[in-house]
């Protein structure tokens, strides 16, 4: 059973040992809801039978049901509390635990992952979905199997008090079910149909507000919110019809409840002319049948609610799945070389992006990356951190293999300076200050100085205290590179990978640029995506990736003389320039 719930609901153990406990309780709960009507009729029964034939003292008695509802009062008091601990107590800690594993495993995905992946989809698995699972653990589930349970419980009791009044009582259940049960695949569908709408308009959305720049400067606002109409007009459609249908079934199946009382009063009525039952019989059965139909009634309801925790289940499960990146905490690398072996790798299965792939970037030297658009020097940069994890060969730092380190720990020896640089709505001091948590204002403002922003940081109206927008929109592209530097230059990372910046800059801020990188990678070992020839003939050691593979590798001069890819690249960018 234990298990059945882990798996079913992506719980741990003790979650779906709270689980069951909760369901325990919520039955104990439901079926002494029933006690006190019981108490109360064998009162009357046993009271007026008393009184009519005058055997005994009532008062006896009445001493006797007072203690046991004061003593029932207790129990009921009892069973509440462990049930409301049990259901909403333990259910909340086991989602938050969810919830911090899920963190967790985003933690632990590869970081390019994030590039690819949506991040409204996973940022609502973990807030909306992680919620919704919430409510109904701590308001639908365990309700729901006590439910049946407690049906079934009081059902077997009552078939051995009276069989015949039984089938009276419960000859509505089966054919409500089978209504229902008919209905359910359609429900499914429709929930699932309905789920994936959902995330596809939110995709939209989001998608929408991070490109509303691109939205309004190609003129697209009208298509873009047509497409939105029309996915919201489906969702609508769908929504309505989703509800009339389930809403017709569920009705259909209450109808056919709603039949057992009368089936009760007409039969019990019967039995009792007849003689076949006594008075409190009938009366117990009228009050067992006013109320048995409403946990299932219930379960109806929540039914639907259940078919939608599945899909929600699924997503989490999906993510649960994701590989994840492990490896050791404690990383003290004998040098920083970098070394590729032999390395293939692909984003997607059958679509190789890299090749058999080696080479040597040396800790103090430059190496640059060159090589035409979609070759794959981003990929080697990224893979170098681990971005991902390869398929064949070795990645190695100071000579161990950097798929056995933390990815966290892994990072703590980079500086990474790429094109599409993040900076947060905060002030220019903690934008730069990421680069080292702990920096004094001396130390971030000393970094910025060498990074050449200091002079426009002090034009801004709060000086380094100035908030720079969303993703520092009012900084110009350079500023915004170069305070990226800065944060590298205050990490002090021994090893930096670099995009150089293609959009066209000016002059000034090109050779600003330039003299913060020459800056920042004194000394290091740096791997860079080079554009410039300037970088490309001032490198140590030139890499040149063409579809995946390495061309060629050597020192500028020497691919100079060689005549191959480089040279002619080299004669091209003259010719353009000329
Ligand atoms: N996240 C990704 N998922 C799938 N394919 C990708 C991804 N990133 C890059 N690619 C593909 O991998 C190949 C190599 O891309 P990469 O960005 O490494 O090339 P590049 O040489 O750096 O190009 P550029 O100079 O234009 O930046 C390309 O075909 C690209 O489409």
């Amino acid at each position: 059973m234990l298990k059945y719930f882990q798996n079913k609901y992506a719980m741990s153990e003790k979650g779906s040992k709270d689980l069951l406990h909760s369901i325990i309780w919520s039955v104990l709960m439901n079926i002494s809801f029933m006690v006190p009507v019981v108490l109360s009729f064998r009162f009357l029964d046993e009271y007026m039978y008393e009184l009519l034939n005058n055997t005994n003292n009532p008062k006896d008695s009445i001493l006797y049901y007072v203690i046991m509802s004061i003593a029932f009062f207790i129990v009921m008091f009892v069973i509440a509390y462990f049930q409301y601990n049990s259901t909403y107590t333990k259910i909340y800690e086991e989602s938050a635990k969810k919830r911090i594993s899920l963190a967790e495993t985003l933690r632990k995905l590869p970081l390019a992952f994030f590039g690819k992946k949506d991040i409204a989809d996973l940022s609502s698995t973990i807030m909306e979905d992680a919620t919704q699972i919430e409510m109904l653990f701590s308001h639908s589930v365990p309700q729901i199997y006590a439910s049946v349970l407690s049906v079934l419980i009081m059902g077997v009791m009552l078939f051995f008090y009276n069989w015949k009044l039984s089938l009276a009582v419960f000859w509505v259940v089966p054919v409500a079910a089978l209504v229902f049960y008919l209905s359910r695949k359609l429900q499914n569908n429709t929930h699932s149909k309905l789920y994936h709408i959902k995330r596809d308009i939110a995709d939209n959305i989001q998608e929408g507000l991070d490109s509303a720049h691109e939205i309004k400067s190609y003129n697209r606002e009208e298509a873009f919110s047509n497409t939105l109409n029309t996915k919201l007009d489906n969702y609508e459609t769908i929504m309505i019809k989703a509800e009339l249908l389930i809403g017709a079934f569920i009705n259909l199946s209450y109808v056919f409840l709603k039949l057992g009382l009368p089936s009760v009063i007409l039969y019990g009525a019967y039995l009792l002319t007849t003689g076949s039952i006594n008075i409190f019989t009938y009366l117990v059965f009228l009050v067992v049948s006013a109320r048995i139909y409403n946990p299932i009634m219930d379960v109806m309801n929540h039914f639907a609610l259940l078919i939608y925790l599945n899909v929600r289940i699924k997503r989490m499960k999906e993510m649960d799945a994701m590989p994840r990146q492990d490896g050791k905490m404690m990383f003290t690398p004998s040098n920083y070389d970098i070394e590729f072996k032999d390395v293939d790798f692909s984003y997607q299965d059958g679509v190789q992006t890299l090749n058999n792939v080696s080479f040597v970037a040396k800790q103090g030297d430059v190496t640059a990356l060159v090589g035409p658009s979609g070759g794959g020097k981003s990929t080697v940069a990224k893979l170098s951190a681990r971005f991902w994890d390869i398929d064949k060969g070795a990645i190695t730092l100071g000579g161990e293999d950097i798929s056995l380190v933390d990815p966290e720990t892994l990072l703590n020896h980079y500086s990474i300076v790429f094109q599409d640089v993040t900076l947060f709505n905060s002030s220019v001091m903690d934008n730069i200050r990421l680069g080292k948590k702990d920096a004094t204002d001396e130390e971030v403002i000393k970094a910025a100085k060498l990074a050449r922003c200091h002079a426009f940081v002090k034009k801004l109206p709060q000086g380094y205290h100035t908030l720079i927008g969303e993703n520092g929109e009012r900084l110009s592209g350079g500023e915004r590179q170069r305070i990226s530097i800065a944060r590298a230059i205050l990490k002090d990372a021994p090893i930096i990978l670099l995009d150089e910046a293609t959009a066209s800059l000016d002059t000034e801020n090109e050779s600003k640029i330039q003299s913060a990188l020459s800056e920042l990678i004194k000394k290091k070992t740096v791997l860079i995506i080079a554009h410039r020839m300037r970088t490309v003939l001032g490198a140590d050691k030139i890499v040149v990736i063409k579809d995946g593979t390495i061309e060629e590798t050597g020192s500028p001069a020497s691919l100079k003389e060689k005549e191959g890819t480089f040279s002619s690249m080299l004669k091209r960018q003259h010719q353009n320039h000329a």
